[in-house]
């Protein structure tokens, strides 16, 4: 399998219901959970791309762009956007759709680096040199 195709079937996607455990005082999808499923889509991601030990390490700009209703569906997709040596970056966008509807937005959309490592917690290469 070359990069491309290994980079395509590391795509990983997860469906979830915007229920009351998860909202705030403004009846939106709190902010802190909406960051817990991405932080978990990227790391599912970057492990069924390296089949390695994955850490996060950073996560860089995350934009909010709509706001995300109690009551609506959420899908996360994450996708491998860069392979570095022991490092790698997810790009993980959220969509919200209506239940009884077809409209479907993009709400969220972040960068979440991990590195690979060992038994001892050190970073290891993610490709063979
Ligand atoms: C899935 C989870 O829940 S994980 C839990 C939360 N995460 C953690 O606890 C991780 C804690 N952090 C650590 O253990 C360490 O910082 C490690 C193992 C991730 C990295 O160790 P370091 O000694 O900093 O690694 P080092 O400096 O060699 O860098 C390793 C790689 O990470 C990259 N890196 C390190 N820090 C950052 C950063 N802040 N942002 C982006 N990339 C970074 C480096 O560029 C390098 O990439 P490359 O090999 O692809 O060129």
């Amino acid at each position: 399998m070359d990069l491309a195709e290994k980079i395509a079937q590391a795509e990983t996607r997860i469906f979830k219901a915007v229920f009351p455990n998860t909202t705030n005082h403004y009846d939106t999808l709190f902010g802190g959970a909406t960051l817990h499923m991405m932080d978990e889509v990227a790391f599912i991601c970057a492990t069924r791309f390296s089949r390695l030990k994955m850490v996060t390490v950073s996560s860089d700009k995350v934009d909010f762009t709509h706001p995300i209703p109690g009551g609506t569906l959420v899908e996360l997709i994450g996708n491998i956007e860069h392979v570095g040596n022991t490092s790698l970056k997810v790009r993980v966008d959220l969509f919200v759709e209506q239940m009884y509807s077809d409209e479907r937005t993009k709400a969220v959309s972040g960068l979440f680096t991990f590195v690979a490592i060992d038994a001892d917690k050190r970073p290891v290469r993610i490709l063979p040199a």
